[in-house]
Parts: C-alpha cells; sequence; structure tokens
C-alpha cells in the first residue's frame, strides 16, 4: 500500500501490514495529489448516522430486526444516471415491503450502493485472443474496456468514485426523505411491472391489503406522516484502502475513528486475512463492520475475527456475512454458528447466496441459478432454526433493470437468454422480478421457521 505523506493519515495502524488485492498504481505522485485531495472533502455520511445503523444491526443480533442489503456487483460511473438509481431503490423498497409485511418483522434497508465500485479479483490479468491486459478492479480503479489504455490503474478514478458516490447518496436521500419512498405509494413502485410479470402481480395483491391496513390506521387517527420516509444505508466492500483511508475521519464527538465514505463497509472472502491491512482497517473504524466467511473458514478463524474486530462483543458491531454455496452450507455453517454463539459473540449473521453459487454457462457468461440462490438462503434457515439461532438477513447482487444475467425465476430466464441483456460489470446480479421473487420466498421461509 502507499505510504501517504500527509501526517494525517500517515500514523494509521493498517498501513504497515500487507493489503491483498491493491491496484499497482503507476504513478505515485497523482496518487498522492488525489489522496491529498480526499482528506479535505466533505464527509459522505455522518458518525452518528453509522451509529444509528449499529443500533438497527444490534436488533438483528438480538432477533428483533432482518438486514436486506443489495445492490450493484458492481457499480459503474456510467449507472450514476436517475432512472438506474431510482430502480434499484425501488426493487429493494418493494422487497422490503414484502418481506415486513409478510414476514412481519422490521427489516433494516442497506444499499450496495454510493460506493460499491472495487472488486477483488481471482487473477490479477485476463488474456483475450494471446494479449494479457491487468484484470478490471472496478471502475475505481481501471475501465472495464479491453485496452491498454482503460486497464491502466488511474488514480483520478478515486477521485471520481467520490463524486459518483456523493450524486449517488444526495439521489437516493432525496428519494427517501422527499416522499418517493412514502409506504402509500406501494402501488406507484409497481406501476410499470404489474402486467408484466407473475411476481409484479402478487406484488401487486399484497400492496392491496397495505392499502387496507393503512386506511385502518389512519381511520386509528395514526399520523400519516409515520409512513413518509424510510431509513436507508449504504455500505460498499472497503477494499482499495488508499480511498478508505482518505475518507476516514475522527469524529469530532467522540475522537473516534470513522470511514466516512459509507456507513457500513465489510471486508470481503479474499481480504479477510487476520495478520493483513483490511482486518486492523476494520478494527480501528467504528462503523458497523460486516465480514465475508466463505466455506473454508474456520471456527477458529471466525473466533479470531471477532476478537479483532469486536472484542467487546457489542452487538451490532459486527455481522458475519455467510457465503458458503447450496451445495456447503449445511455442512459449513452449524460448527461456525454453534461456536460463535458459544463464545458469547452477539454477531448477525446473513446469508449472501450469490457469491458460492457462480458458475460459467458454455456461452461464456459467468451466471447463477436462481434456485442455487434459493436453496442457499433455505440451508442458511434450516440451520439456524436447528440451532435456535436468528437467520438475520440476505445480502444479494441485483439491479432494477430487466437484465438476463441469473438463470432461472418465475419470470424464467433460460441460458440461452443470457446474452439478451447481460450488463453486469463483474458478477451476474438478479433482476427485478427475481429479487422479488426472493424477497417473496424468504418471507415465508421467515414466518415459517
Ligand atoms: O464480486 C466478486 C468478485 O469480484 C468476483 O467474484 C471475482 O470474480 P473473478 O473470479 O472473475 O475474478
Ligand atoms: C467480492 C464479493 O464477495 P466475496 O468477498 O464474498 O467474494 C462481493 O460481495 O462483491
Amino acid at each position: 500500500m502507499t505510504v501517504n505523506a500527509d501526517t494525517t493519515t500517515s500514523g494509521y495502524s493498517w498501513r504497515s501490514l500487507p493489503a491483498a488485492q491493491q491496484p499497482e498504481w503507476p504513478d505515485s505522485e497523482a496518487l498522492r495529489a488525489v489522496l491529498a485531495d480526499l482528506e479535505t472533502y466533505p464527509p459522505l455520511v455522518f458518525a452518528g448516522e453509522c451509529d444509528q445503523l449499529r443500533d438497527r444491526l444490534a436488533a438483528v443480533a438480538r432477533g428483533e430486526a432482518f438486514v436486506l442489503q443489495g445492490g450493484d456487483c458492481a457499480e459503474t460511473f456510467d449507472g450514476v444516471s436517475a432512472d438506474a438509481i431510482r430502480n434499484k431503490l425501488k426493487t429493494l423498497l418493494q422487497m422490503a415491503v414484502v418481506l415486513t409485511y409478510a414476514a412481519k418483522v422490521p427489516v433494516v434497508k442497506i444499499g450496495r450502493m454510493a460506493g460499491q465500485y472495487s472488486k477483488p479479483r481471482s487473477k490479477p490479468t485476463e488474456t483475450r485472443d494471446g494479449v494479457t491486459l491487468p484484470v478490471y478492479r472496478g471502475d475505481s480503479v481501471n475501465g472495464l474496456e479491453f485496452t491498454p489504455e482503460a486497464r491502466t490503474p488511474d488514480p483520478e478514478r478515486l477521485r471520481r468514485m467520490y463524486h459518483a458516490s456523493s450524486a449517488t447518496l444526495n439521489l437516493v436521500r432525496a428519494f427517501t426523505t422527499g416522499g418517493y419512498a412514502d409506504l402509500r405509494q406501494v402501488h406507484a413502485w409497481n406501476q410499470d411491472f404489474v402486467a408484466l410479470s407473475p411476481s409484479g402481480e402478487r406484488y401487486e395483491r399484497l400492496a392491496r391489503e397495505i392499502d387496507s391496513a393503512l386506511a385502518f390506521m389512519r381511520a386509528c387517527n395514526v399520523d400519516p406522516d409515520e409512513f413518509r420516509t424510510v431509513e436507508f444505508y449504504a455500505s460498499h466492500e472497503a477494499l482499495v484502502l488508499d480511498y478508505e483511508t482518505a475518507m476516514t475521519r475522527r469524529d469530532s464527538r467522540t475522537g473516534l475513528l470513522y470511514d466516512v465514505s459509507g456507513h457500513m463497509v465489510w471486508i470481503g472472502e479474499r481480504t479477510r486475512q487476520l495478520d493483513g491491512a483490511h482486518v486492523e482497517f476494520a478494527a480501528q473504524v467504528r462503523n458497523p463492520i460486516g465480514v465475508k466467511l466463505g466455506p473454508t473458514t474456520t471456527p477458529e478463524e471466525a473466533l479470531a475475527l471477532i476478537d479483532r474486530i469486536d472484542p467487546n462483543r457489542e452487538p451490532g458491531r459486527l455481522t458475519f456475512i455467510t457465503r458458503m454455496g447450496a451445495g456447503r452450507i449445511r455442512e459449513v455453517l452449524p460448527t461456525l454458528v454453534e461456536k460463535v454463539t458459544a463464545s458469547g459473540a452477539q454477531v448477525a449473521w446473513i446469508c449472501d447466496p450469490m457469491h458460492g453459487n457462480t458458475f460459467e454457462a458454455a456461452s461464456g457468461h459467468k451466471t447463477r441459478r436462481f434456485d442455487d440462490v434459493l436453496d442457499e438462503v433455505k440451508g442458511f434457515f434450516e440451520v439456524h432454526q436447528a440451532l435456535g439461532t436468528h437467520p438475520g438477513g440476505i445480502h444479494v447482487e441485483l439491479t432494477g433493470d430487466d437484465v438476463t444475467e441469473c438463470v432461472g425465476g418465475g419470470d424464467e430466464i433460460f441460458v440461452d437468454d443470457l446474452h439478451q441483456r447481460y450488463e453486469t460489470a463483474c458478477d451476474p446480479r438478479l433482476n427485478r422480478s427475481q429479487s422479488l421473487d426472493l424477497a417473496f420466498l424468504v418471507a415465508e421461509m421467515y414466518r415459517n421457521g
């Protein structure tokens, strides 16, 4: 990792540790200049908002609420448009309504949004027709286009990431507090959708029930403004530590460090080394922290992560996001949950049913089967229900657009359809109809549990 000459950040403990998956910036002077600017930019979120999310996640850890975390695999600068942001938010709001109403549980809504611009990769390079170039690491680092110019890491992209995150968050705040997310709009969110899809019709029936519940509450004199705004939080993988460090500030109230680039940040499966910089970074900032746990995670590793990141065993501080794969979850998760519970830690457990279920179709598209996604969530619920612990939420890659990236779903996408609208910059996402299907099925699982 680059050493920042600026004394405001050079003392951070994670700077001296090995950091996996970092870009090789060719021009360290240019990098230094961008980071120095970023350090002076206003925070994207406030420390108090991060604390509030920690409180909400504490309720999840206690079994009193459910997390819906979702958004693109990789946000792109071109994707910062009002339509794309509104469609994603609308999908999340519809899923949240389904979960709240059908599962009767408060839903903590967290976007993989306004900062999800950096990607860890399996290989550092990509070869096409005998030409080898650096792999695409997300719009914060390089471009997707397969040319030497686009693939060369450019630190100016970190500045663009800040502005893209800021513009996204600004619109999300406007939508969620300015009336668009008002619960009385449940039908409006579905208008362009209902005639087109079975899940849209199912949603419309549920929205009618919500209408009559709202009418009942109005008759009981419940203040309608109670339904006007929605709490919505932003999260991303804290991957490029130069950026996250430049966005780390001391809270004037408490003197504690917060990463003000998002409310919650998570550490990925490829960067959760106990002696690495990412875990040390997560340990030092006060944001609620997520850590991805893949199928090779040992209970000892999970316990050591708790000791490092949540030494005070504070509910809401640490969320384990398991991503085992449908074929492994029933075998691997029980021991992890048992040992973590026995240790007295109160983590929130949420299920990422995407990252353990990716495969390459014959056409060369990376894809996921909706049935595998669903089966992993089912396995997650089965394990927690058998152990008497709380299945605390789902973490999904989705978009509000009608893409054809994952196969299956009620409005079925076939392998032969993948080429039609395959638009992801990295991994395949559920489209809007598949996302709603998932929400209905998860709500059933939750209610039955
Ligand atoms: O989103 C997650 C990772 O970045 C992605 O799964 C890595 O994929 P790769 O194996 O194509 O590098
Ligand atoms: C890279 C990701 O996941 P994981 O670290 O679980 O592979 C991701 O969620 O974008």
